[in-house]
């Protein structure tokens, strides 16, 4: 397909999601099966229009004037992918597959049009009703913190230190892949973004199957160092999923002590299994809940770290899942909110006195984060949060305390402040 072509099948593709209401992932999955002479090169690509232009949605459509599809990817090109006026036209060559050729309102607002005008929200490219949540957090910086989730991220590693020695270690056997070394997270390999927007298939590479390396974002490990866990610990992941989080925690406890992995939905957490073996994890007790009943009642009172990584709405991820920023609805909040106060208070019960609870969410809605704790704290008097600067010392994160925005209860990240997803974490010390 010529990139004129691929064009016109990101337009179309937009059409079906904005028509259908549906998730980009299943859109694109339907045009490949009805477009089979698409090779995968055609898809990655035509995806990567797609995703951009979901990044770039409201703005993309401010300066085109218009929220079509057409509009929606002509201004995602000029303002995403950086095309002048005439490159974009060459583009529109009306020619067989290709769009039509631009009108002169289209070149008129390719030329002139930009964001200086334009509302917060839309400059930000984020829905308006969570403006006033958002400026709580981030007051005069909301734009270029929203702005810097549009862009895309790169692919991060976690060296598994159960496996191999050091990061060097791993970053050596992997000179193909052109790593470098996370800024932050002392264990962290990042990979660039491709051309396309993907990145290597490391899932098939020999030492991700010895489980030399695990994917997982450099924010996603730095909460999981601030857990501050150590051997011989006890410890409960209560929202373990797939068990991202589990095999960080296992490899920082040098597989001493336990780890007992739970989830209330069983079939998120089966994948923990290939996981855990892959890594070399030898700490962990997976607890599978059975029916509706509760996996780790026996464990009340006895544990001195819970970790909630929470069901949140996801928001600090919006740079890998760009649609999802266009589904959010109220309700979802809400509902996110209500099992955020279960699951607390499911961990609350677990704490023995002294432990803590290490909440964390994906989120940079302070309803999901300092509000649910402070919400929390009211009912539970015997938990108070740990100052940030002595988690980050006693973590030897002390690097992260000028560059991490402070909150109330914790701390967020974001691909802004810290180049990486938009986690948030808290530490709460029940009272001895
Ligand atoms: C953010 S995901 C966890 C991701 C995982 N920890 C990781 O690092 O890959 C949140 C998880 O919370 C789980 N969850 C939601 N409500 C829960 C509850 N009341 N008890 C336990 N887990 C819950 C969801 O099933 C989901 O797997």
């Amino acid at each position: 397909m010529t990139p004129a072509a691929r064009i016109s099948a990101a337009v179309e593709v937009l059409a079906d999601i904005d028509a259908r209401r549906r998730p980009a992932t299943d859109a694109l999955k339907d045009w490949g099966l009805s477009h089979r002479f698409a090779g995968s090169k055609d898809r990655a690509a035509i995806a990567s229009l797609v995703y951009d232009a979901l990044r770039r949605k409201a703005s993309a459509a401010w300066i085109m004037g218009e929220t079509t599809p057409r509009a929606v990817v002509l201004g995602m090109l000029k303002l995403q992918r950086g095309l002048d006026l005439d490159a974009i036209a060459a583009l529109c060559s009306g020619e067989r597959f290709a769009p039509e050729p631009l009108t002169a309102g289209e070149r008129a607002r390719l030329k002139g049009g930009d964001l200086s005008d334009a509302p917060t929200h839309v400059a930000g490219d984020f829905p308006d009703w969570i403006e006033p949540s958002l400026g709580r957090l981030f007051g005069d910086d909301l734009v270029p913190e929203m702005q810097a989730l549009t862009t895309r991220a790169p692919l991060d590693l976690r060296v598994n230190t159960l496996k191999v020695s050091s990061r060097e270690e791993a970053h050596d056997a992997l000179p193909h892949l052109n790593a470098v070394e996370t800024p932050l997270s002392p264990l962290g390999l990042r990979i660039a973004p491709g051309e396309d927007g993907r990145g290597p298939a490391v899932q098939s590479e020999p030492e991700f199957l010895k489980g030399w390396i695990e994917i997982q974002d450099e924010g996603s490990q730095l909460v999981a160092l601030l857990s501050g866990v150590r051997p011989g610990e006890q410890v409960v992941d209560l929202c373990a999923g797939g068990g991202g989080k589990t095999l960080a925690l296992a490899a920082q406890m040098e597989n001493h002590g336990q780890i007992y992995a739970t989830d209330n939905d069983a079939r998120r957490l089966a994948p923990i299994h290939d996981r855990l073996a892959r890594a070399g994890v030898r700490n962990v007790q997976v607890r599978t809940p059975r029916a509706k009943a509760d996996a780790v009642t026996d464990l009340d009172g006895k544990i001195d770290c819970v970790l909630v990584d929470a069901p949140c709405t996801g928001i600090g991820t919006w740079r890998r899942n760009p649609d999802a920023k266009w589904r959010l609805r109220p309700g979802s909040l809400e509902v996110r909110r209500n099992e955020q106060a279960a699951v607390l208070d499911r961990a609350a019960r677990l704490v023995k006195p002294d432990g803590r609870i290490v909440y964390i969410t994906c989120s940079i809605l302070p309803e999901e984060n300092d509000d649910a704790l402070a919400a929390f704290m009211e009912n539970h008097a015997g938990f108070k949060p740990v100052p940030l600067d002595r988690a980050l010392e006693e973590t030897q994160l002390g690097h992260l305390k000028n560059i991490v925005r402070p909150t109330a209860h914790g701390l967020q990240l974001t691909p802004h402040k810290t180049g990486t997803d938009g986690f948030y974490v808290a530490i709460l010390v029940r009272n001895p």
